[in-house]
């Protein structure tokens, strides 16, 4: 296990051939024209733009934006799967940047499982440890083998065997056949009993990991199938269990999740969850989905264009939002935004309404004095009040009853008021309270809720605690 530090990542990719360029900023020279006859000269896209990021040892870290952000382009830069335009990476004390990605002791789990079709789910899984950590393991493993065995001849690579009747599990030793015995064999045939096979003390090792991964994660009787003769969440258990076999440093995950339908998506969200508490391993997790980034993450970095907005835990995240764009992004529905006037000591007013904010906001606010500001506020934070004039007037657009929840979409204002002006706003109501499609309402927003955000850098403004 160990702790992955990215140190001002950059990349930029070549505009592709044939792309075209689309603004005269990108590159007047190519603007409006087709790039393949001088690609060199276009514009290269910049894709990550310096990211410094620590993840520490043993930590499950989400990597979550909109598409196209770059959060993929950054696993893979990890992975060593892509090379870097900028900046370090570190495993541990090791710069990885020229690495390749098999020296790298990281797994990666990929969205398309990425299994191989012609091989069973025990050569899946067996495939990586073959090609390298088992062979490792196993040189290891064979210096300890009980009876001080030693190669033997016409079997190069084989040290000691084991025989098994062929549909046992080659874990334990067949029923009654003594340690000699199995030296014997080799050394006195070359032909086994019908039913019978020599396991190598490489291949024990391997099948001892093979074995205890598909128990962890309870695939041990779908050892035998070919990946088309599974479903999508075995396919991704399957994968998962390749990657846990080889036991690496880091695990990395692209959307391991995303095609699998609801249901078996929150059950392996929550198995993915235990099984990294269980192990400890360094885990990087890709989505673009915040319910699972923040059921599953210790922390989230936020991305968005090629840059980290925030780095924090869940709650931090949607309680301490840093800017506008990390507020609407966590939370479902997204956080409601509200034009206002700031007039100091602490009152706040738009056409709609008139309201004095705690005092916590006295200083952070002052600056702001007869200019307007953002108001964020979430839908779980207003509720059905009074006619008043610290409510916000609203009327009804669209009920959404959920069963245990019901989200009505709103638009600001009394009734006749020009739509234009009109603003409109989620808002979360007991399923109980009944409202129906154009009832004038009145909304009050929880006040130590409030979010505030520069109008220009849309960052946010906190108040004093
Ligand atoms: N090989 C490439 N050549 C040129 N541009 C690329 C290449 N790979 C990715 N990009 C661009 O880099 C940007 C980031 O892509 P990336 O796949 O990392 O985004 P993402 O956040 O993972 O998106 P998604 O959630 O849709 O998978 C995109 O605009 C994409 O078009």
């Amino acid at each position: 296990m160990a702790q992955v530090v990215l140190e001002n990542v950059y990349k930029s990719f070549p505009p592709r051939r044939g792309e075209i360029v689309a603004s005269p900023a990108q590159n007047p020279l190519t603007f409006g024209k087709t790039s393949d006859v001088e690609p060199e000269r276009a514009e290269s896209v910049n894709v990550l733009r310096r990211i410094n990021l620590t993840i520490a040892d043993g930590e499950f870290m989400v990597l979550v934006g909109p598409s196209g952000c770059g959060k993929s382009t950054l696993l893979r830069l990890i992975a060593g799967l892509e090379a870097m335009t900028g900046g370090n990476i570190w495993l541990g004390d090791r710069l990885i940047n020229d690495l390749p990605p098999k020296e790298r002791d990281i797994a990666m789990v990929f969205q398309n499982y990425a299994l191989y079709p012609h091989m069973t789910v025990y050569d899946n899984i067996a495939f990586g440890l073959r090609r390298r950590g088992g062979a490792e393991a196993a040189g290891e493993q064979e210096e300890k083998l009980p009876g001080g065995a030693t190669a033997l001849d016409g079997f190069p690579g084989l040290k000691q065997v084991a025989w098994f009747p062929s549909k046992q599990t080659s874990g334990s030793r067949g029923a009654g056949i003594p340690n000699w015995a199995e030296n014997l064999l080799v050394g006195v045939t070359k032909q086994l009993p019908k039913g019978l096979r020599y396991v190598s003390a490489k291949e024990r090792v391997v099948d001892e990991q093979v074995r205890s991964v598909a128990q962890l994660l309870q695939i041990e009787t779908l050892l035998n199938r070919l990946p088309k003769q599974l479903s999508g969440g075995q396919r991704q258990r399957v994968a998962l269990g390749r990657a846990i076999a080889r036991n690496p440093q880091v695990f990395l995950m692209d959307e391991p999740l995303s095609n699998l339908d609801a249901k078996l998506r929150a059950e392996t969200r929550a198995q993915i969850v235990k099984l990294q508490r269980q192990l400890g391993t360094t885990t990087i997790y890709v989505t673009h989905d915040q319910t699972e980034a923040m059921t599953m993450g210790d922390r989230i970095a936020i991305m968005n264009q090629g840059q980290i907005q925030q780095v924090a835990s869940p709650l931090e995240l949607y309680n301490r939002p840093a800017n506008r764009f990390v507020a609407e992004f966590i939370g479902s529905p997204p956080m409601n935004f509200i034009s206002v006037e700031f007039h100091a000591p602490l009152l706040i007013t738009n056409s709609q309404f008139r309201l004095t904010l705690p005092e916590t906001w006295g200083t952070a606010l002052q600056k702001y004095d007869g200019q307007t500001l953002i108001l964020g506020i979430r839908p779980e934070h207003l509720s059905l009040g009074l006619p008043a004039t610290k409510n916000l007037p609203a009327q009804v657009d669209l009920v959404e009853n959920l069963g245990n929840d019901s989200f009505i979409t709103v638009r600001l204002g009394e009734h006749g008021q020009a739509t234009h002006k009109s603003n409109y706003l989620q808002v979360r109501v007991p399923p109980d309270r009944l409202v129906s499609i154009g009832e004038q309402i009145w909304l009050s927003l929880t006040q130590d809720k409030i979010h505030f955000f520069d109008p220009e850098t849309e960052l946010a403004i906190f108040p004093k605690n």
